[in-house]
């Protein structure tokens, strides 16, 4: 069997075993994690911007040689209806021009975080001084915390990974070759 290999735009693990879950070796897929930029904020400040970031990583991956198929995903913040809100936004760009777009469940920071957050600063570092414990951002993330680990930051991104391969998919013989 061949397999087709699908660029993440991170080397983060959270990121990365949320797309190895999706895009198996049963699916035919071998994942390579290579660093892409953004091109936005380290932190982006809004739904546009995060996407924005997202969509930035896949397109920089499908310019490189070789590379067909590049997804990018992107953590975020949103202001919305008084409270600071944690996002993510997932993109996959083909080498023949497709972009699939996807975003994921949210949820309210809690008001002391979202305090600092206005000061300033990413998201994974001040949730590791907030929680007191280290590279939370490639574990558990802010969401494992602040859900008594009931969902982590891999599974928030992995539902978006399949919305997004759930997206290529339909896409059929139209996609990569
Ligand atoms: O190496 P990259 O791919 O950039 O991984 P990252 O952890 O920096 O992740 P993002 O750039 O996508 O996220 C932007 C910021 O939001 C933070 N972030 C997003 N979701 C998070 C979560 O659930 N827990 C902790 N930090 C999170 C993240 O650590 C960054 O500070
Ligand atoms: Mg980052």
């Amino acid at each position: 069997m061949s397999y087709r290999t699908l660029y993440l735009g991170s080397t983060n693990p959270a990121k990365l075993d949320a797309v190895q879950a999706v895009f198996t070796p049963d699916q035919g897929f071998t994942v390579v994690a290579r660093s892409a930029p953004s091109g936005v904020a380290d932190q982006p400040r809004s739904d546009d911007e995060t996407r924005t970031g997202a969509v930035n990583r896949a397109h920089w991956l499908v310019r490189q040689p070789g590379v067909e198929l590049g997804l990018g995903l992107e953590g975020g913040l949103v202001d919305h209806a008084g409270d600071m809100w944690l996002c993510n936004w997932g993109a996959l760009a083909t080498s023949r021009g497709h972009l699939l777009v996807a975003s994921g469940a949210r949820i309210p920071l809690p008001r002391e975080l979202a305090q600092s957050l206005r000061k300033g600063g990413e998201l994974g570092d001040v949730v590791d001084s907030w929680s007191g414990r280290e590279g939370v951002r490639h574990r558990e993330g802010a969401i494992g915390i602040l859900t008594e680990g009931e969902v982590s930051r891999a599974d928030l991104l992995g539902h978006i990974v399949r919305l997004l391969f759930g997206q290529w998919r339909y896409l059929g013989e139209s996609r990569v070759s």
